[in-house]
């Protein structure tokens, strides 16, 4: 629609065809106290604050600092109004709060201008309305910017955010921080060789999803990703689950003998998850498979060969280990020729919102939940937060928000709630030593059936390779599982 210099529309037309223009009209609170010509300044746009707009609101003066956003705004973008109060537009879109700014653009053209906006600090996709507001002499004073949800019927707050990594074989990685920007660059580079990667960071950083980027980005993509959780395999069988073995290799064995995990893997990537648990007895041979790309299965005296390319991983600091005569020092330089260090979810603070978002996304679609916004608060709370459980404690935890939460905004009380109840049963389980052990054996138990199960086709296969009764596994599975 036309926008006339000289007075705003926006103040005295209430007829005009613009939609958001009538929204903001209809709004409640909205223009209390407003006078024309009287905007100039953060004192008067105090007096005239919008609390309880559907639509977002973003205002500048017409220098294109931020004099003020509703909390509509905070809702649809997860940004936080006290970090944007002052702050010019070029500063906000220099540091990658935006990827453009339509206040600028409206000040540069001097109408209304309408773009999709991406806010890249927290992943949000929203369409964004300029207008202008003019001075009596026709300059402008203050510029007005509507904020809604991009798709009708979708909100912002969870569409996947624009920072993620669409991953082929992988699905969305979100990396907004620097530090997880430059991870995810520095494991594409490394794809490209056959070179072996070292992943270090703490437990629930997203080791097993960088090793997953590394295969899936190497000429080897095609052909298998094998994951070895050395902490799930108990010792005595870890040569035997790797290496294989042949027919009547050691009591229990199955008679067919069975080709390994190394095997599995041939032609394509191996990935050594928590590397420190290896037993010493197996290093060596490790080390050997490295150097050599060859390995001896148990009750066989020829070595075979294979075309694996290794990708290790260890929530532990692995220097101390060797130091501590824990974990062999050739290995350890043997695994360390492209090292990665995934840094924790705590200095990661760009991560943080992101992150929630897209997981709320992903369950509010699993759960069929519906629509599901972080307030300002939940974001504040977030952010606050220590996660020494990193990503996988955002995830489990954005989980059972989506699950127990009926409504649609998730708040900051909901949140410290969850963390708190979090806290409590962690402390439970310390005081009752007894059921934490039943629970750690059950959840070995479990994950190790899981395992196994992925591994053979048929139940009778799994069972025998557990060294179990058939009709015991059933039982397992069903306990578990179902
Ligand atoms: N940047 C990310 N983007 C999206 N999802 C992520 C990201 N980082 C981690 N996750 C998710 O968080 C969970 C934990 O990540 P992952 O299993 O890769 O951590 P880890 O460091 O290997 O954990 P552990 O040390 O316990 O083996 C997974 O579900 C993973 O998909």
């Amino acid at each position: 629609m036309p926008f006339k210099k000289g007075y705003s529309p926006y103040l005295s037309d209430e007829k005009n065809g613009d939609d958001h223009l009538l929204a903001l009209h209809r709004a409640d609170h909205l223009a209390i106290g407003w006078q024309r010509g009287k905007i100039n300044g953060k004192q008067q746009f105090d007096s005239i604050r919008i609390s309880s707009s559907e639509i977002g609101l973003y205002y500048t003066n017409g220098q294109a600092y931020t004099l003020g956003v509703n909390s509509a705004y905070e809702c649809l973008t997860g940004l936080c109004g006290e970090e944007l109060y002052g702050r010019n537009m070029n500063e906000l879109v220099a540091h990658r709060y935006f990827d453009r700014s339509v206040s600028l653009m409206v000040l540069e053209q001097g109408r209304p201008v309408t773009i999709p906006q991406h806010v890249l600090r927290t992943g949000q996709k929203v369409m964004v309305t300029g207008n202008p507001v003019y001075d009596e002499e026709g300059k402008i004073i203050l510029v007005v910017t509507t904020v809604k949800p991009l798709k009708k019927g979708k909100p912002a707050t969870i569409t996947p955010a624009s920072h993620l990594v669409e991953l082929e074989g992988i699905g969305p990685v979100v990396a907004e921080s620097e530090a997880m920007k430059r991870v995810v660059h520095r494991a594409i580079r490394a794809a490209y060789s056959n070179a072996t990667v070292l992943i270090q960071g703490e437990s629930g950083t997203g080791k097993e999803i960088v090793a997953r980027i590394i295969h899936e980005y190497s000429p080897r993509k095609h052909k298998p990703f094998v994951v070895v959780n050395a902490a799930a395999i108990p010792g005595e069988l870890f040569e035997a689950e790797l290496f294989g073995y042949y027919p009547g290799a050691f009591t229990g064995a199955r008679r067919e003998g069975y080709a390994g995990l190394v095997k599995a893997a041939n032609g394509g990537t191996l990935f050594l998850d928590e590397i420190s648990e290896v037993p010493l007895s197996v290093q060596v041979k490790l080390l050997r498979l490295i150097q050599n790309r060859e390995f001896y299965p148990l009750g066989s005296g020829r070595p075979e060969r294979v075309d694996v390319r290794i990708v290790a991983a260890s929530n532990r600091d692995l220097v101390k280990l060797v130091q501590e005569g824990r974990f062999r020092q050739d290995l350890y330089y043997r695994l360390n020729v492209v090292p990665v260090y995934i840094p924790p979810l705590a200095k990661r603070q760009e991560d943080i919102i992101p992150l929630a978002n897209h997981f709320i996304q992903f369950y509010a679609e699993r759960y069929n939940a519906g629509k599901k916004i972080l307030t300002p608060d939940a974001c504040r709370e977030l952010l606050n937060y220590r996660w020494p459980g990193n990503v996988r404690e955002l995830q489990n935890l954005m989980e059972r928000i989506v699950v127990l939460g009926s409504g649609v905004t998730i708040t900051g009380r909901m949140i410290s709630d969850e963390l708190q109840s979090d806290q409590l049963s962690a402390c439970c389980i310390t005081k009752d030593s007894e059921n934490n052990l039943e629970k750690a054996v059950e959840e070995f138990e479990k994950d190790l059936i899981r395992r196994t199960l992925q591994m053979y086709p048929t139940q009778e296969e799994a069972s025998r390779a557990l060294g179990i009764h058939r009709t015991t596994l059933a039982r397992k599975i069903k306990k578990y599982f179902s």
